[in-house]
């Protein structure tokens, strides 16, 4: 298959981690004979420093033309403590996000076997966890008007989701959940919120289409409280936008690092793939940010174009890697030299040699150096 994908590596860790999926994706071209066109442009603080756009016109035409974008992480430091910054990086993604129609976010949790020490939460509790969070994208309080008034003394953001909004993404969790184990849970705030009263409408009006799946609703305050204390009940998480972006970050110390969270952005036309994870300046160039959201978000996109052996020869590199120990500080406490780099190379190595089953992955090629 020939793709065209746009790479938008972006801030801070953003291009490393990205390097390391391109790595895999070009492994994966080699071994099942695919041909791959990774196209770069720039998005976020480093496109307003050469453009003053933080999505330049040139990117988000590439996007369009592309049959996929592969996005790394944007934002900066020198913007989030400005509060008068009148162009910011994340008006870039939110209005990427927008353009090409992804109205759905696709947020798989998954508690790895061998990480669950890693994880601060109870084994016994965390074992097997498996969710698949639908995060609307496209709508909400992050795309309703917003006032400042001339005093500067009040503000305002406005929350607002239509029918059509809610439906659409409804549908995409409800099919999900006839793959997975059949039951959706609606995570809003209808004890409050006039918006979630008619997310909880049209969800049920839906779901009436989809008789094997259960319906569940749950608070959003209760249901962050659930996340923690018993997450193996979650199945597919359908929720709002903001309601979405901040879950799925509490989520992610399931699994043990938030390193590990990929995501695929989905819409009629276009998709997009990025970790749920930011730009974390604080890490960037010293090679310890975890590349495997950056490197799994690649295979969600090999699966949207229903490549499933090539997405799951990925997510075996990824499962051998951990196994290994072959990770990034965030989850390392046995070998300490673990780059970024590394793991890339280990799992693009895994990649190259699938027939061989012997293969000594002790003792396996780390770019310039071996581990034993
Ligand atoms: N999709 C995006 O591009 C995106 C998402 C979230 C935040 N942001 C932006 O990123 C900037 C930093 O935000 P933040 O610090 O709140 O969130 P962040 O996700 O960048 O980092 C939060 C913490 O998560 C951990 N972490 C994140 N990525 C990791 C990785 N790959 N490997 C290991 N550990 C990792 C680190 O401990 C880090 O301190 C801000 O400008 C914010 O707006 C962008
Ligand atoms: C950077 C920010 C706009 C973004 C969001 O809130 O959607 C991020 O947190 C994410 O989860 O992708
Ligand atoms: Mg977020």
């Amino acid at each position: 298959m020939k793709l065209n994908i746009a790479v938008l590596p972006g801030d801070g860790i953003g291009p490393e981690v990205t390097d390391q999926a391109i790595k895999v994706l070009q492994a994966i071209a080699l071994e099942f004979d695919h041909t791959f066109i990774f196209k770069q442009a720039s998005v976020g603080a480093i496109a307003i420093d050469e453009t003053g756009s933080p999505l330049p016109d040139a990117t988000l035409a590439l996007c369009k033309q592309s049959d996929a974008v592969l996005f790394g992480a944007i934002g900066d430091p020198k913007y989030d403590n400005n509060p008068n910054a009148k162009v910011r990086p994340e008006q870039g993604l939110l209005k990427l996000r927008k353009e090409l129609g992804l109205f759905a976010n696709i947020r798989p949790v998954k508690a790895y076997d061998m990480l669950l020490d890693k994880s601060p939460l109870k084994k016994e509790n965390i074992k097997n966890t498996d969710i698949s969070i639908y995060r609307e994208l496209t709508g909400g309080i992050y795309f309703g008007e917003k006032k400042l008034n001339d005093t500067e003394t009040v503000a305002s953001d406005l929350c607002e989701y239509s029918q059509e909004e809610i439906e659409r993404i409804t549908h995409l969790a409800f099919k999900a959940a006839q793959t997975r184990r059949k039951k959706v849970t609606l995570v809003d705030k209808a004890n409050v919120l006039e918006t979630s009263r008619l997310w909880r409408k049209v969800v049920k009006q839906v779901a009436a289409q989809y008789s094997d799946v259960e319906l569940d609703f749950l608070f959003v305050d209760n249901a962050a409280m659930q996340m923690i204390l018993n997450p193996k009940q979650f199945d597919v998480i359908l929720t709002e936008n903001m309601f979405g972006d901040i879950i799925s970050d509490e989520a992610s110390v399931i699994g043990g690092s938030i390193g590990l969270l990929a995501s695929a952005s989905v819409g009629n036309k276009h998709a997009m793939f990025e970790p749920i994870h930011g730009s974390y300046p604080q890490a960037k160039g010293k090679g310890i940010a975890n590349p495997v959201a950056s490197i799994l978000s690649a295979a969600m996109l090999l699966d949207h174009f229903k490549l499933h052996n090539e997405a799951n020869m990925i997510r075996l590199g990824v499962e051998k890697s951990l196994q290994l120990q072959i990770t990034t500080p965030d989850l390392n406490t046995k070998h300490e030299n673990i780059t970024t780099d590394k793991v890339g190379n280990f799992i693009e190595d895994f990649i190259s040699h699938p027939k061989d089953t012997n293969l000594n992955f002790a003792n396996i090629h780390l770019g310039q150096s071996t581990i034993i």
